[in-house]
């Protein structure tokens, strides 16, 4: 039997074309040669696409980690099902990490262009005042680009140094901002210098929203986690009798909007703050968009038609997040109900804040209304 010493060139499981022209050169004669090559191409195929696959790239569609669905679920509060729900669910987990304490994980980002930047902007806070939701509002955007998870580089992982906190970054284009959100750097002492010494021109949005109705939004969530915690007034109280108001409590703590501030004012002018209403975030999504593009310099793209009111969430959701077609609204931890507090603890908590609220409006030049008649009925 007579040995065929022909090779197929390399080019073949490439370009069949250029390589009948070859086949033809080598002309091994036989048929059952011919027979042999489709086999020989497959099995190429198969050991390329293998290898491929053993690498990790033949996930479908395998998103990126700063994917802006990231907190989104869909319209009806239902966790996406199929194949590709266990990368959503570590999608999710990473968006929604307010609750954790792992530090993000560095994940490429399977972007190849543009370069990752420190954020130029930064959703600063506060804790429960609707931070997600301004941030996937204004992942909308084009010229925006977010990093899905919390990043808690200016509070808890500073000693990490800047590498580490670029490399969380989205790559963006020129033109594009990069923005991340970590509610909990308003209240962090050091946070104001840290940032600072990144760059003095980073602008800072601050959410906020009514500290009592805040103090129990994070005393709701506290409680998810922790089912046998003790009453709110019993933690809101240093003393039940007298009414004295426990401020080491961090609930309480975080709604003394002014005392943080100070800090912050402390290194950056008043303009280079942006202070959101959590209540109009919820009631007028659009408005706030309007003021929050204007702040950043961007072009008013974000607008009411972008948005739409849920009536089973009972809050503004989005027609079109970026990256999907779909209408989506925040997870089930965003805008949930809140366990019913004693009047008379609502009202004394209010009555504590009222002196900071003020400082609060005349520092910042804006009146959140907190403290007016109509606002106490309604909330
Ligand atoms: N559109 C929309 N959908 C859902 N929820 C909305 C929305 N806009 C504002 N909010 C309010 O956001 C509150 C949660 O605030 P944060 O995202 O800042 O929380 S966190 O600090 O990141 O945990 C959350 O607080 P709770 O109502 O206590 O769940 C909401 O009231």
């Amino acid at each position: 039997m007579r040995h065929v010493s022909c090779v197929v060139p390399p080019c073949c499981g490439v370009r069949l074309m250029g390589c009948s022209r070859w086949r033809a050169a080598c002309n091994p004669g036989p048929a059952r040669a011919q027979t042999k090559l489709p086999v020989f191409l497959a099995m190429i195929f198969l050991f390329t696409y293998l290898f491929y696959c053993l690498n990790g790239h033949c996930e479908s569609s395998p998103g990126r980690v700063h994917d802006r669905r990231n907190a989104l679920q869909n319209g009806d509060g239902r966790e996406p099902r199929g194949a590709l729900g266990a990368s959503r669910l570590l999608r999710a987990r990473l968006s929604d990490s307010a609750d954790g304490d792992a530090p993000p994980k560095n994940i490429s980002t399977g972007d190849t262009f543009g370069s990752q930047k420190f954020p130029q902007a930064i959703i600063i806070g506060v804790k429960k005042g609707g931070t997600r939701a301004l941030l996937e509002f204004l992942r909308v955007h084009p010229d925006v680009r977010a990093v899905g998870s919390e990043p808690h580089f200016f509070d808890r992982f500073y000693d990490k140094g800047p590498d580490w906190y670029r490399n969380l970054m989205p790559r963006t284009l020129e033109g594009q901002i990069t923005m991340e959100k970590t509610p909990s750097y308003f209240i962090t002492k050091e946070a104001p210098r840290r940032v600072f010494s990144m760059s003095r021109h980073t602008k800072l949005i601050v959410v906020v929203r009514d500290p009592v109705t805040r103090a129990v939004s994070d005393y709701t969530q506290t409680l998810s986690k922790s089912p046998g915690l003790p009453s709110f007034q019993s933690l809101a109280f240093r003393n039940a009798t007298t009414g004295l108001i426990d401020t080491s409590w961090s609930a309480v703590r975080i709604g003394i909007y002014a005392k943080h501030l100070e800090n912050w004012l402390r290194f950056f002018p008043l303009s280079g703050l942006l202070f959101v209403s959590g209540e109009r975030l919820v009631t007028d999504p659009a408005g706030e968009m309007g003021r929050v593009q204007d702040f950043l310099g961007l072009k008013r793209v974000v607008t009411d038609k972008h948005f739409y009111f849920n009536q089973t969430k009972g809050f503004p959701c989005l027609k079109k997040p970026e990256g999907s077609s779909r209408p989506r609204c925040l997870g089930k931890s965003k805008g949930r109900p809140h366990p019913r507090i004693p009047a008379d603890t609502l009202r004394r908590l209010r009555d504590f804040y009222r002196p900071f609220n003020l400082k609060f409006y005349q520092m910042t030049g804006h009146d959140f209304g907190w403290d007016s008649a109509a606002h106490r009925q309604s909330s």
